[in-house]
């Protein structure tokens, strides 16, 4: 077996853990971006440390933004955000990260200068260029449709149409720059349904908080006035996403996972996994403690046998990896709908979780938009990541229950949580 190939650890007993998870990489991105553009000093406490993350600070310093924090190489950090003007000549790097490719353009067009793009061979694939030409359509000039790719302007601003079925960040990335544009930026979409609902959610309230003006009364209409960005201190959530395969590991073998600091409220698709995994065969409950009543420890109980799923993921498409792991080992069968975007992530999320599963003798099938999965006993084997964070933990699901499986390029749940291997062998020897 090469090097690099995981053998995934087999359950050999319930697991009894509680994980405590690391901030989100949707909402440190987003709040580093805000406080990069804020009318003064601000500050991001317990941000996620990760390559998607540590790709946002690089490209923000890139831009002129200073960020400083106590311990830089630390696992949850507490930056210290001070704006500048945003300096052109700069080069990007987004490696795979939709949240810096997405995010940032808009951002530069504003800079005094022309500002390069590129990113992994892969993030060359990724849909760009609804994005690229909403922003052209607003006044910046661009080189390409996809990375990589230069952007100069300053673009004025004013009003878009766009298609976003392919990506909500591409109306994410729009929104969270569009007050600094001098006409701020009206935004419409027309097309098949946004994917991710949650994220734009996320995008519309926390600039809200940080004073923007947001009007999202009119259905697939987004207005943005112009104005100032208000310098903040605020605190990241645990990654809610990246709770799904050690939940997931409670259905799988019969026993109990606990994430500490579970939201009340909260706009991450995450949350969705209540009651997802309810309907896989879950028990799910909250402990709340009454000195922080905005946050509980999140319970999940299995039993060890997980039920199939009809589900449509269109608004937790992040998810999709987790729950077809969980499909994969399920007694009965399984759809997933509304994912076709999927095709776009870090891989086709779709063809490559057929692929990977069926190569463990699993009854995987690709759909136009999602995934059918049927009952069959599993065996061991590669099971291949595609540079994919979600593929990789997909894997490890499913290694719970399959002698044998080896997952290739574990070291790629460093997109998101660096700590994965420790954070998943600590759980199984939790007692
Ligand atoms: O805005 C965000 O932070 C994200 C939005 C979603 O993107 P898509 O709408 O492209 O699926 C999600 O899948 C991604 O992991 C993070
Ligand atoms: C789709 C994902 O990432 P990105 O932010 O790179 O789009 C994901 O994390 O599942």
């Amino acid at each position: 077996m090469p090097a690099q190939h995981w053998p995934a650890p087999v359950a050999t007993a319930p697991v009894r853990a509680t994980v405590a998870l690391p901030g989100s990489k949707s909402v440190t991105n987003r709040a580093l971006l805000l406080a990069a553009i804020a009318d003064g000093p601000g500050v991001v406490r317990r941000a996620l440390r990760s390559r998607d993350a540590d790709l946002m600070v690089s490209a923000l310093r890139a831009l002129g933004t200073t960020l400083v924090a106590a311990d830089e190489t630390a696992a949850s950090v507490d930056w210290h955000v001070t704006p500048g003007p945003i300096r052109g000549g700069a080069a990007v790097d987004a490696g795979l990260a939709g949240t810096v490719m997405r995010f940032v353009p808009p951002m530069a067009a504003l800079a005094d200068g022309p500002v390069s793009f590129d990113g992994d061979p892969q993030a060359r694939r990724r849909p760009m260029g609804p994005i690229l030409d909403a922003l052209r359509a607003l006044g910046a000039r661009i080189d390409n449709d996809a990375l990589p790719f230069t952007i100069s302007g300053p673009p004025a601003g004013g009003e878009v149409t766009l298609d976003a079925s392919g990506s909500s960040q591409f109306v994410s990335g729009l929104l969270l720059t569009a007050a600094r544009f001098e006409k701020g930026i009206t935004i419409r979409h027309v097309g098949p349904p946004v994917p991710s609902q949650p994220h734009i959610e996320m995008t519309v309230q926390m600039l809200r908080s940080a004073g923007v003006t947001v009007d999202d009364s009119e259905h697939n209409v987004w207005r943005v006035a112009p104005g100032p960005i208000a310098a903040r201190d605020m605190t990241v959530e645990p990654d809610l996403s990246n709770a799904a395969p050690f939940l997931a590991a409670a259905l799988v073998t019969g026993g109990t996972v606990t994430i500490p600091a579970w939201p009340a409220q909260t706009t991450q698709p995450g949350d969705a996994l209540r009651g997802l995994l309810t309907t896989m065969g879950a028990t799910v409950t909250h402990q709340g403690t009454t000195d922080a009543p905005d946050v509980t420890d999140l319970v999940v109980s299995g039993t060890g046998e997980v039920a199939g799923i009809d589900a449509d993921l269109h608004e937790v498409g992040e998810l999709t990896p987790t729950i077809a792991a969980l499909a994969a080992l399920a007694t009965t069968p399984s759809r997933i709908r509304g994912v076709s975007h999927l095709r776009g992530h870090e891989t086709d999320r779709l063809a490559a979780l057929a692929t990977e599963i069926n190569r463990l003798g699993g009854d995987a099938e690709e759909t136009e938009d999602g995934l059918v999965i049927r009952p069959r006993p599993l065996r061991g084997g590669t099971f291949h990541s595609y540079d994919d964070h979600r593929m990789a933990t997909a894997g490890a699901v499913i290694g719970l229950a399959v002698p044998g499986v080896a997952v290739e390029n574990i070291a790629t749940t460093g997109k998101t949580l660096p700590e994965f291997v420790q954070m998943w062998t600590a759980m199984l020897a939790a007692r």
